[in-house]
Formats: C-alpha cells, sequence, structure tokens
C-alpha cells in the first residue's frame, strides 16, 4: 500500500505533469488554450497554494476605454526589472515619456522579491472573439498583468507590496516623463486671458557645470533635496509644501543657469511667469492653479515686471531709485493690475497650498530695490547671491569649457582674481574661454582671458577715476550754488530755478515743494536728486541760514 508520502509525490507529479503539458498546450495553441483556462484553474485550485491578481490594462469599454492607472504603474514599475530579464521585451512610446519604454511582452514572466517574499509577475493578452466594430486599435484583445504569489504573503502583498509597486511606478514614469517648459502668452479672447503654453524643457545646465563654490553648491543641492524629501515634515507643521529662493547679483552671473540646473537637478517642470501680461490678480491665482505639482515657478527680474518697488514707498523715495534700473526696465512696464498684495498672496496666500511641491523662484539684479515683504523669509526662504566669478567658479567653467584641469595661467589668473581682486561676470569669463576657432588650443583662450582680466583692471581703473572726479565737480558745484544762494534771496521760484540752472550748470534742478510760510523752497538737484531746502524771501530767522541741505 502506497504511504502518505508517496501519494503525496504522485499527486506532486501527476500535478507538475499536468502544468508541463497545458503550459506546452497553451503555447502551442494559445487561443484554445484560454478555452479551458477557467477549467484548469478549478482544478488546480483545490491543491495549489498560489493567489492570482489580475489587472487589466484598460478600464470601461468603447468610448469609455481608459488606460487603467494600476496597470500604467505597473507597467512603469516593471519596466526595469523587464529591460534587464525578460526574454521578450516590447517598445513603446508614450505620449509625454522622453524615451521608450520597455515592458515585457506577452506571456513574458518575471519574478520579483518584496520584504523576502516571492512574486510572480506575466503579461498576458485574450482575444475577444465577438464579433464588433471597434474604434480603437486591438481592441478585440485585451491584456492583463497578473501576480501570482503563495497563500501565506496575501497580507504582505495586499498591504504593502501593492502600493509600493504603484508608488515606484509613478516615480519610474515621472522621471522617465518629458519635461516641460511653460510660459504664459495672452490669449486671443477680449480679455487678453493669459494661458499657459510649453515647450520641451531641454535646457543642458547642471550643478556640476555651474560655475560656483562648491561648497555653496552642496548647500543649495541639500536643501532642495531636503524640501523635495519633506512631505510629510511640511504636514507636520501646518505648511504648504513649498520653497521661496530668491537669487540675486548683477547680469550675467547665473541666475537664470542656476533655475534650469535646479529643474534638472529635481526633474521638475519650469513655469516661467511673465507677470506684465497677467491682467490681475484673479487671472495670476488661475495661473497659479493650473501649474503642477513638481515643478518650479519663475518670475525673472521681478524688480522690471511690475511696480513691486515702490508700491509701499512714498513717491519721493521712487523719484531717487537709480538710473541703472530704470534702464534695464525701460519698456517693460505694460498695463498690468496685479498688485504687490495679489503676488503676496499668490506667493503664500491660501490658493498657493493646492497640490504641492513646488518651488517658487524670483531673480533680480537689484535686491535692495524690492519691498521686504516680499522678500521676507517664509516667502523667499533662501536668498541666494550670485556673484562675480571667483577662482573656484573660474576653474568649473576651465573645465567646461577647455578640458583644462590645471595650467600654469591659473596661478595668474587666481592671483588677478583674488589678489587685484578683479570683477569679471562668468558670463564673460566664459566667453573669454570660448574657442573661437577649430582647433584653438586652451592655452591660447586661457592668455585671452588673463589679458581680458588685466584690460577690465585698467577698465575699472577709469570708471573710478572718472566717478571720482565727475563727483568732484558735482560737489563743487553743489558746493558754489551752496555759497551763492544768498545772492538768490527773494527772487520767485522759476526765476530762482532758472538762475541756479545757470550758475552751477546743473540741468533739470526741480522744484519739490514750496512753504508760503516760510518761504522755503525745496529743490532736487540733479544728478543724485540731492535734497536742497532754499529760503526764498530773507527773514530775521533765516538770517546767515540762507540755504540748508539734507
Ligand atoms: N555661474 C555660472 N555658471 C556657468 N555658466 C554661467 C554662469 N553665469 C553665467 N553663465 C553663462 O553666462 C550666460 C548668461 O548667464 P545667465 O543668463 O544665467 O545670467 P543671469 O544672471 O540670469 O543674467 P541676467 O541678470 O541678465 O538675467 C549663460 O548662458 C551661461 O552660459
Ligand atoms: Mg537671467
Amino acid at each position: 500500500m502506497a504511504t502518505m508520502g508517496q501519494l503525496w509525490a504522485n499527486t506532486g507529479s501527476t500535478l507538475a505533469t499536468l502544468m508541463f503539458t497545458y503550459t506546452i498546450f497553451r503555447r502551442w495553441f494559445p487561443h484554445v488554450g484560454d478555452h479551458l483556462e477557467p477549467f484548469f484553474q478549478r482544478l488546480f485550485s483545490r491543491f495549489y497554494p498560489y493567489i492570482q491578481i489580475k489587472f487589466h490594462e484598460y478600464s470601461g469599454e468603447h468610448f469609455k476605454r481608459s488606460e487603467s492607472k494600476a496597470t500604467s504603474g505597473i507597467q512603469s514599475y516593471l519596466s526595469k526589472d523587464s529591460s534587464l530579464r525578460a526574454k521578450k521585451l516590447k517598445a513603446n512610446t508614450t505620449k509625454g515619456s522622453k524615451s521608450l519604454v520597455l515592458s515585457m511582452d506577452d506571456r513574458e514572466e518575471i519574478t520579483d522579491e518584496f520584504e523576502s517574499v516571492t512574486v510572480w509577475w506575466q503579461s498576458k493578452k485574450v482575444r475577444n472573439t465577438r464579433q464588433s466594430f471597434s474604434f480603437y486599435p486591438a481592441a478585440d484583445e485585451k491584456r492583463y498583468y497578473t501576480l501570482k504569489f503563495h497563500r501565506r504573503d496575501r497580507e504582505v502583498i495586499i498591504e504593502r507590496y501593492l502600493d509600493y509597486v504603484m508608488k515606484e511606478g509613478k516615480m519610474i514614469k515621472m522621471k522617465n516623463r518629458e519635461r516641460k517648459l511653460y510660459s504664459n502668452t495672452p490669449g486671443q479672447n477680449h480679455r487678453n486671458q493669459t494661458k499657459w503654453s510649453h515647450v520641451t524643457f531641454e535646457h543642458p545646465a547642471s550643478f556640476d557645470t555651474l560655475a560656483m563654490e562648491e561648497k555653496k553648491k552642496e548647500e543649495i543641492k541639500n536643501d532642495l533635496v531636503k524640501f523635495s524629501k519633506s512631505k510629510d515634515y511640511y504636514k507636520k507643521i501646518g505648511k504648504a509644501w513649498k520653497r521661496g529662493y530668491l537669487l540675486f547679483g548683477p547680469p550675467g552671473t547665473g541666475k537664470s543657469t542656476m533655475i534650469a540646473a535646479m529643474a534638472n537637478f529635481l526633474e521638475y517642470d519650469v513655469y516661467d511667469l511673465e507677470l506684465t501680461t497677467v491682467m490681475d490678480n484673479t487671472q495670476l491665482r488661475s495661473l497659479l492653479i493650473e501649474t503642477s505639482n513638481k515643478s518650479i515657478i519663475v518670475i525673472e527680474d521681478i524688480d522690471c515686471s511690475l511696480n513691486l518697488t515702490g508700491q509701499r514707498k512714498k513717491k519721493k523715495e521712487e523719484e531717487e531709485d537709480g538710473d541703472e534700473k530704470k534702464m534695464k526696465c525701460e519698456g517693460e512696464k505694460k498695463e498690468s493690475k496685479v498688485t504687490l498684495s495679489g503676488l503676496l498672496n499668490f506667493i503664500d496666500g491660501l490658493w498657493s497650498a493646492c497640490g504641492g511641491e513646488r518651488i517658487i523662484v524670483f531673480t533680480t539684479n537689484f535686491v535692495d530695490k524690492l519691498d521686504p515683504a516680499l522678500i521676507r523669509k517664509g516667502r523667499m526662504d533662501k536668498h541666494i547671491e550670485m556673484s562675480y566669478c571667483g577662482f573656484e567658479a573660474f576653474k568649473v567653467l576651465a573645465k567646461n569649457y577647455l578640458d583644462v584641469e590645471e595650467s600654469e595661467l591659473f596661478d595668474e589668473v587666481k592671483r588677478l582674481l583674488e589678489v587685484e581682486g578683479i570683477k569679471m561676470t562668468p558670463a564673460d569669463v566664459g566667453e573669454n574661454l570660448l574657442p573661437k576657432s577649430e582647433g584653438e588650443e586652451g592655452e591660447t583662450c586661457l592668455k585671452r582671458l588673463v589679458e581680458a582680466l588685466k584690460e577690465e583692471k585698467e577698465e575699472a581703473k577709469r570708471r573710478v577715476e572718472e566717478e571720482v572726479k565727475r563727483k568732484i565737480r558735482r560737489e563743487g558745484k553743489y558746493e558754489r550754488a551752496k555759497e551763492e544762494l544768498f545772492c538768490f534771496k527773494g527772487m520767485g521760484p522759476e526765476e530762482l530755478k532758472q538762475k541756479l540752472e545757470e550758475e552751477t550748470a546743473l540741468n533739470y534742478i526741480s522744484i519739490c515743494s514750496k512753504n508760503p510760510l516760510n518761504g522755503i523752497l525745496r529743490l532736487h538737484l540733479p544728478p543724485n536728486n540731492t535734497k536742497m531746502n532754499v529760503v526764498l524771501f530773507p527773514s530775521s530767522s533765516s538770517k546767515g541760514d540762507d540755504a540748508s541741505t539734507s
């Protein structure tokens, strides 16, 4: 008589034979196999310790047919292992994906491990035998994935593994997606409603190519990583998951390049917001709502975008702002009713918390001109100064542009930059290092840079001398004007203004205010709008104090 052990051994080998025969049969007669599958499954389930979950590629029928999120996540999750292990692969280009997506072909199987549990994934398809018309290619085929695991692992799989697969799949999909650069352009309708339009974001900048001290770069990278991994932390402290960066510094120091490097580092999309085309605060809010997660919202040259600098200042202070700024922003101010408070709400109002994982970046050449409310911590959490090229930054550029890591000329460059303190922007250094003809040697480019730095030294010296001369001239005239004011006592304002202009050769002296009670006339003297009080009529109290200045 057969023992229990022998009985099990026999059953096991019979099952194995049956399964083997069934597998061969399926391979050769796949369509017949589909019909027989339920029968075999019933037979096996009595002895079979495995559980199987099916994930269909599409959910819904015909017009409502849509790709199931689950299978799309599974496909992405398995793509990594499939490309390494599966023998038959499918290659697809999916919309919005930057490269081919490889997935296992039908009837391929791969194993996966999770918390020491083994699972088996298979990709399958069944043919729909019903005769029907369909708009969708291959709608008569239904594809699905099956996940097989042992009964005893049910808890691990249902409670943790599936969740893990979905999260990982989403992450892989996100990484593989084509990133976008959005910009807002005025729409064609009567309200000029501005809308986002996009192109593929392909800027090659990275932190490796960014010319900056290594320590500072590391600090920014760490800050970005910390932010991107702090979803739960932000939730815990009750703060919207976003972070503001203010990049400031002279033109050509790499502010825009830094934004591109940040976007590439985090693999975020970029929304380049042109405030001047946004008609009002409501439009600004709509644009914010339309931005996606994992994105950087950029407002470049914030000081030029709107009259944000002046909104909390008195008019007279506004008039004192330098010509430099006016030049850069000239022609950029257009009809826009976006206000400072609208922008502040955009950054950290209630609406700014919708979605999450957003970085807001402002750039400016004139940080001092910005309203403190706009750049306070909490709004612009991290202020980064982008400055003139130092020796470390130069070395990065030399490596990038010329593949040169060492040269005798490095010492000279170091001396010029660090000892002589010559200021040159990374943009100018880069331009000097850029080979100008086919096969131009690295040494030649370095020599050109050394020459340019020396010229810049001379140029800077000339500029200082010029400024000193201008100051002396200005102060000389000013002192003379002050001395001679006594002679102007008793003149009317216009007459005085004219006389003063003639005498001092200063054009455009402006009368700021006149107090009829004490006869004090407030003037603004060019070029820096220096304020000057002039007593228009002699009085006993003003004797010997005809002009006072502030
Ligand atoms: N720190 C840097 N590292 C690498 N390249 C740089 C750096 N700064 C400038 N460059 C080079 O100079 C060019 C101009 O730089 P970028 O546009 O980033 O300057 P910016 O600070 O944004 O200037 P602006 O204030 O005028 O907008 C870039 O194309 C880049 O090649
Ligand atoms: Mg820029």
